[in-house]
């Protein structure tokens, strides 16, 4: 579970996240929805310990992130912003070495990679180096990655970002299968439709700041549109920066 209490992040004279609070649970899939530059990035690096908050609270399984950030990385699996693969490893090499940066090792770490290689669909390109690979082969890489410790909070940063048809609904089924083993998902985009597909809870974030929080079916009421996309242009004040 993540609790997120009045968070602030500046970058000299960027406000890139002010105010933002949120919880997403166990079991429920949590969208961050935004437009370019609102503050997404910046509020899932305070998360996963990469940046400090300026100020406020941000909370993974009841720890504080700032406080025991190593204790935060066990309990989360991250799909950062920046997916570097090293080229020369292959797919099962990256994965085994992620596995044993946290502890695993032998036939247990073997066991978990068959897993995360059988579920992700990977066992054509599972013993390739990833130099050449295609965008969705890399997020598959970097998602197996993120939860080949089992974490129990995981935080994918714009998850179908460039993929195909076909990666996007390997990638939906994913995130639907980790919501049905009870984990707490959160993952950002800036796509409406995504959110709308994935989502049990939204978070619309605009100019670093909350601006909407609810299920799909509460911001259309809240906002009396009959649909997702003209609830979020009504709450964001415009659409510009966010896709369909
Ligand atoms: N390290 C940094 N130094 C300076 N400014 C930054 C830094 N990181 C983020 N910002 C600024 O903070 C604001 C929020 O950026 P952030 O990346 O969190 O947005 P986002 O919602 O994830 O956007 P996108 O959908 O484009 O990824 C932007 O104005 C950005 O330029």
């Amino acid at each position: 579970m993540i609790e997120v209490t009045n968070l602030h992040k500046r970058f000299g004279a960027v406000t890139a996240v002010e105010d933002v609070s949120f919880r997403a649970e166990n079991g429920v899939v949590t969208g961050l929805l935004g437009p370019n530059g609102a503050g997404k990035t910046t509020t899932l690096r305070m998360l996963y310990t990469l940046i400090r908050p300026d100020r406020g609270s941000a909370k993974v399984d009841g720890v504080e992130v700032a406080e025991r950030p190593l204790e935060v990385r066990r309990a989360i699996g991250v799909l950062p912003d920046a997916r570097g693969l090293y080229p020369r490893l292959t797919a099962r090499e990256h994965i085994q070495y992620a596995g044993t940066l946290h502890g695993l090792s032998g036939a247990a770490l073997d066991k978990r990679i068959d897993e995360l290689v059988e579920l992700l669909e990977m066992k054509e390109i599972a013993d390739r180096r990833t130099e050449g690979f295609s965008q969705g082969e890399r997020m598959k890489v970097a998602l197996a990655r993120a939860l080949v410790h089992g974490p129990r909070n995981v935080l994918l940063d714009e998850p179908t970002n460039g993929l195909d048809v076909m990666s996007t609904r390997a990638v939906r089924t994913l995130i639907r299968r980790l919501r049905e083993q009870g984990h707490c998902v959160v993952f950002s985009s800036h796509v409406m439709q995504e959110v709308g597909a994935l989502c049990d809870r939204i978070v619309v974030v605009a100019r670093g700041r909350v601006v909407a929080e609810g299920t799909p079916d509460e911001l259309r009421s809240r906002t009396g549109k009959d649909s997702l996309e003209e609830a979020f242009v009504t709450v964001i004040g415009s659409d510009q920066g966010l896709m369909q």
